[in-house]
């Protein structure tokens, strides 16, 4: 099987093509995304939680500070970049770079979850309160965007050293603005430690699970106990977030990994916008409880079920192609053959729609969701803002495979014409 290479060896490392709103974008985006961040949080601790209130409801200088805020960040970051260095695990290649090396990644992630785990319970049981991350929320995220702000300057600095193949062909238009938000180096590392593989998965993700429990704690100090909503939306997220680290592997070959730079976007992504948004639900539910039936958490968790099942076995039946070809599980599936010596499938999940991933995971982000009720909008942000996101990037991912595979990739849409949504988009 020929390599897959990360982006073409001859195209120039320059380019003038901007996505996600170009210059508007790069400046407007840095500056809401952190706003809406510290807004959600707060209309999710108000008793009202409307998302409807004019002027909105902003948080007062004093609820913005605490001194353990960025103790507490600095520690994290520091803990899971030791657990990243420990050598556990195995160590796996990442795809073929421009210069036609490949670098290695340790595949350690999830012994990083159970030892994060592990030191939790022993927190637990000493009698930390886990539950204080609530009241801690608003200093936490300020903490952390002022670290993805800080660690974007630092990459942006840092990517004018770099050699030209080391940039990404997206972030290097020459327009400071704009390549400070989009990232300018495609893999950048300080020796063997990749700052947007660790980024991406560890202290963001585990980071997202430990303050849901937080707020579960929260929940149990004001209840009693914790309600069964809370229960479902933070063994949904524990589910996803397990999963994730399990198949650490397969990040390796995602768009962010293979092709987009790491600047602000993706480290205020990983680690201000994934912990203190996608646990919402969670925020939300230590105000407003909810009373769910049997009947119907048995739906929703049928739904985050399948949800689930769509999404990891059109992952996997991809990851195992691209891997083997010939493994017997995707042996027997029909393929079309395309200029670059790759195939692309046309049966199984691949051939039912074109991003059958997709779909699972807006069944899941839908399943996180409903435990909230229907009285408010403000835990459905996660659902609306996916489904952006998503279509957002399957337009992206369209074009990209439009450019590699050319009159193939119009063949395959034919032969499977729905992206996401069967019979609807
Ligand atoms: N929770 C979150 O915030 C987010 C979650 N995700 C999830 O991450 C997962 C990965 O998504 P993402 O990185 O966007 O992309 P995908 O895993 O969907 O990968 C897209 C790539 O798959 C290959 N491909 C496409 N069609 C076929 C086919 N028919 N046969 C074989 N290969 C094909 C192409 O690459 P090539 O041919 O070069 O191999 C294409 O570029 C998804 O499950 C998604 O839901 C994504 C973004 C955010
Ligand atoms: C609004 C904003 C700043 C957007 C930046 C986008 C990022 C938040 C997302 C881009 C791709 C992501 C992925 C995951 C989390 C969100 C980001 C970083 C992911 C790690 C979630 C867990 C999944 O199993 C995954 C590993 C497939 C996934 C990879 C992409």
């Amino acid at each position: 099987m020929r390599p897959n290479i990360q982006d073409s060896k001859h195209r120039s490392s320059h380019t003038t093509e901007q996505e996600f709103g170009g210059t508007l974008g790069a400046i407007c985006i840095p500056i809401f995304l952190p706003l809406t961040v510290l807004l959600l949080i707060t209309l999710c601790q108000s008793p009202d939680a409307s998302v409807l209130q004019w002027p909105p409801l902003l948080p007062s200088s004093e609820r913005l500070w605490d001194p353990l805020a960025p103790m507490l960040v600095l520690g994290w970051m520091a803990l899971h970049a030791v657990l990243y260095l420990l050598p556990f695990g195995k160590v796996s290649e990442g795809l073929v770079l421009r210069d036609g090396t490949r670098l290695k990644y340790p595949i350690n992630g999830f012994y990083g979850l159970c030892i994060t785990g592990v030191l939790l319970m022993l927190f637990v049981w000493l009698g930390a309160p886990l539950g204080f991350l609530f009241e801690l929320l608003l200093p936490l995220a300020m903490c952390a965007t002022a670290l993805s702000f800080l660690l974007a300057v630092y990459l942006y600095v840092r990517s004018f050293w770099a050699p030209p193949h080391a940039l990404a062909l997206g972030g290097n238009t020459g327009n400071p603005l704009y390549d400070f938000y989009i990232g300018r180096e495609l893999n950048p590392r300080i020796g063997n430690f990749d700052l947007k593989y660790f980024c991406e998965l560890r202290p963001g993700l585990i980071g997202w699970v430990v303050i849901n429990l937080g707020m579960l704690m929260k929940e149990v100090e004001l209840r009693g106990s914790p309600s069964l909503a809370m229960i479902m939306v933070n063994s949904f997220q524990l589910l996803y977030v397990t999963d994730a680290l399990w198949n650490e592997e397969a990040v390796l070959t995602t768009m962010d990994i293979v092709h987009d730079g790491f600047g602000f976007m993706l480290t205020f992504g990983d680690l201000g916008w994934v912990p203190f948004t996608y646990g919402l639900q969670a925020i939300f539910l230590v105000m407003h409880p909810q009373h769910i039936s049997p009947l119907k958490a048995a739906a929703i968790i049928t739904l985050n079920g399948v949800g689930y099942y769509i999404f990891r076995k059109s992952n996997s039946q991809k990851n195992q192609f691209r891997r083997d070809p010939t493994h017997p599980s995707v042996a027997r599936l029909e393929t079309i053959a395309t200029s670059t010596g790759k195939r692309l499938l046309v049966s199984g999940w691949w051939g039912f729609v074109r991003h059958p991933n997709y779909l699972g995971d807006m069944a899941m982000a839908l399943a996180w969701s409903l435990p909230c009720g229907f009285s408010h909008l403000l835990p459905y942000f996660y659902v609306i803002y996916f489904t952006i996101l998503l279509i957002h990037r399957e337009a992206r991912d369209e074009r990209q495979c439009r450019g590699k595979y050319g009159l193939a990739w119009d063949t395959y849409c034919r032969r499977v014409p729905y992206r996401i949504f069967p019979y609807i988009y």
